[in-house]
């Protein structure tokens, strides 16, 4: 696979020549599946070559004894022919779903359990509304509301319970019952011998057949029992985080001034690491200030932001905001009074209008609400331009579910064959699908933050807006555009950005925080930092050199 380069990689017939070279079920090669087929038929050959020299040695003497083989036979093929008249079984076949309530249902699943997006479902306070959301559509499938796989398992089911499949049990007997009404018949027809050493063995084999079936079989139910006790237990789950039980803000004026934020002597180390990601840092921002945390990688700025939101607390030292200790207030209450825009935020596959509405859980879907938010972000021009619009969907949740297709298959239902399968046996990276560029997907992102913050209908909801590097894949004019819009829509609100660049937004902030090495090693206004001639003005001038 390594040597095939992009195009070829992406050809349909070519992935399909690699899909069929891996293994199906993912668990072993496909050299060690050709030798055990290879060994399986080798056997049944042997197998089949010394039962018929063994039938013809019996039957040859015994009286009706074609007629039973021939029974015998029947029952076989009436049991193998009711097996492959099943859909599933049949060469070729493909299943898709155009229910839109599906397809969202799925979508919210996927969001909920996907774990790229959980930092965004918590701080954007999207948990329950999610589940609500996942509900009504649920409901409003009903029964049909199930995974691809009990569909097919209940397909399977149906089309096996036929008048055949209801005969074939007493045609299995047959056989038996034939046989032994001809050996009470005519009793001495049969070598005694040869009767029960039969019977002794086929009652031994299927006996102890039943007692180790009963045995993997207890087994598997113990498990799944187990498993059952496991799902409700994950109600019970306690968070890490604790909740606070204060209100908050105390008063809708104050968030409208925006909110003040101290951190006192604040030390982390992320769990499960023994390094500090910050080492004793503090720093005060008034209320409706703009504050910039700029420094090295990898020295804590996003950090400062996901201590903000409370997707985790301090190892040490305190958070306050308007001067009370931030745990002690409600989560919910904190997360619906700011925004904040994840340097890795992600997209949620469901469509573009349900992305950004989901920016504000708190009011109802409100399509021009949308738009103005789009709009905001900068993502409104390109996403008429799309053939579905706002309609489009990101990333389609429910996928196609198909057997191996005829040569030469690339497209099915409309759309390009997924060979995703392959990349799951293979544990790589599903294919990013995307078709929006990085700048466009970051307007999105940005979109989705205007849904909130600056869309709401009281215009006070949010006293806090975070930001980190919202501008990193943005072309210079739509980082301009975004700051300007940005400034002007703020009002008194609270603004902190993260961000590598120094120039506009460093030169109108309150406050520049240079954090180097888990500690902030610089503080002041771009004047300040720039007299004290430190590191800060160092890049600065390395930045502006460029330049000149
Ligand atoms: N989820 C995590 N688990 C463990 N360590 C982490 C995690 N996220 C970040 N870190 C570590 O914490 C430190 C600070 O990371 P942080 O993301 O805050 O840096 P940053 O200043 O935002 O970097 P950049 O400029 O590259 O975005 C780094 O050493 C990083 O490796």
């Amino acid at each position: 696979m390594a040597r095939l380069d992009v195009p070829t990689f992406e050809e349909a017939s070519v992935q399909r020549q690699l899909e069929s070279a891996s293994s199906s079920s993912g668990k072993s090669s496909v050299a060690w599946e050709t030798i055990e087929a290879t060994s399986n038929v080798i056997t049944t050959a042997i197998q089949l070559l010394s039962q018929l020299s063994v039938l013809i040695t019996i039957l040859r003497d015994q009286r009706d004894g074609f007629l039973l083989a021939a029974i015998s036979f029947i029952q076989s093929l009436f049991q193998w022919s009711s097996v492959s008249k099943s859909v599933f079984q049949s060469l070729v076949w493909a299943a898709t779903t155009k229910n839109e309530d599906y397809i969202r249902m799925q979508g919210y699943k996927h969001v909920v359990d996907n774990p790229k997006h959980r930092k965004e479902v918590v701080a954007g306070n999207l948990g329950e509304h999610l589940t609500r959301l996942f509900k009504g559509a649920a409901a409003r499938v009903g029964d049909d509301a199930i995974d691809f796989g009990e569909v097919r398992r209940y397909h399977l089911f149906s089309d096996r319970l036929t008048f055949a499949s209801i005969l074939r049990e007493p045609l299995r007997e047959l056989p038996q019952i034939v046989f032994t009404l001809r050996a009470v018949q005519y009793p001495a027809s049969i070598p005694l011998s040869l009767a029960s050493l039969t019977l002794i063995n086929q009652t031994a084999r299927s006996f102890s057949a039943t007692v180790f079936g009963l045995w993997g079989v207890s087994l598997s139910l113990a498990e799944q029992f187990a498993n059952v006790r496991k799902l409700y237990e994950i109600s019970t789950i306690p968070n890490r985080i604790v909740d606070g039980t204060k209100p908050f803000p105390e008063n809708q004026q104050a968030l409208r001034n925006g909110i003040a934020l101290e951190f006192r002597n604040v030390s982390f180390k992320y769990p499960g690491t023994e390094t500090y990601a910050l080492r004793n840092v503090s720093f005060k921002i008034g209320a409706g200030h703009l504050c910039v945390i700029v420094g090295v990688n990898g020295s804590g700025k996003s950090t400062i932001l996901k201590l903000i939101s409370r997707l985790y607390d301090p190892t040490e030292g305190t958070i306050l905001i308007d001067d009370q200790d931030i745990q002690t207030f409600k989560l919910a209450d904190l997360r619906r009074a700011m925004t904040i825009l994840f340097q890795d935020y992600t997209h949620f596959p469901l469509s573009i209008k349900e992305n950004i509405a989901l920016g504000n859980p708190d009011i109802p879907y409100d399509e021009d609400k949308v738009r103005e938010a789009a709009r905001l972000g900068g993502a409104e021009d390109f996403i008429e331009k799309l053939p579905e619009g706002f309609d489009t969907y990101l990333e389609r949740p429910v996928r196609d579910y198909y057997s191996p297709l005829p040569e030469g298959t690339a497209t099915l239902f409309g759309r390009q064959v997924d060979y995703s399968r392959l990349r799951g046996i293979g544990k790589m990276r599903k294919a990013d699908t995307s078709f929006l560029s990085g700048g466009q997907m970051q307007r999105l992102a940005v979109a989705r933050t205007f849904m909130r913050s600056l869309v709401s209908e009281t215009g006070s909801s949010v006293g806090l807006l975070l930001f980190d590097e919202p501008s990193a894949s943005l072309d210079p004019t739509a980082e301009h555009d975004l700051f300007e819009r940005l400034r002007a829509l703020r009002d008194n609100k609270t603004m902190i950005f993260s961000s590598h660049r120094f120039g506009n937004l460093t030169r109108h902030a309150d406050h520049i925080l240079y954090m180097d090495d888990s500690k902030v090693r610089e503080k002041g206004t771009h004047e300040e930092l720039l007299s004290q001639n430190g590191e800060y003005a160092r890049i600065w001038a390395l930045q502006a050199q460029a330049f000149l």
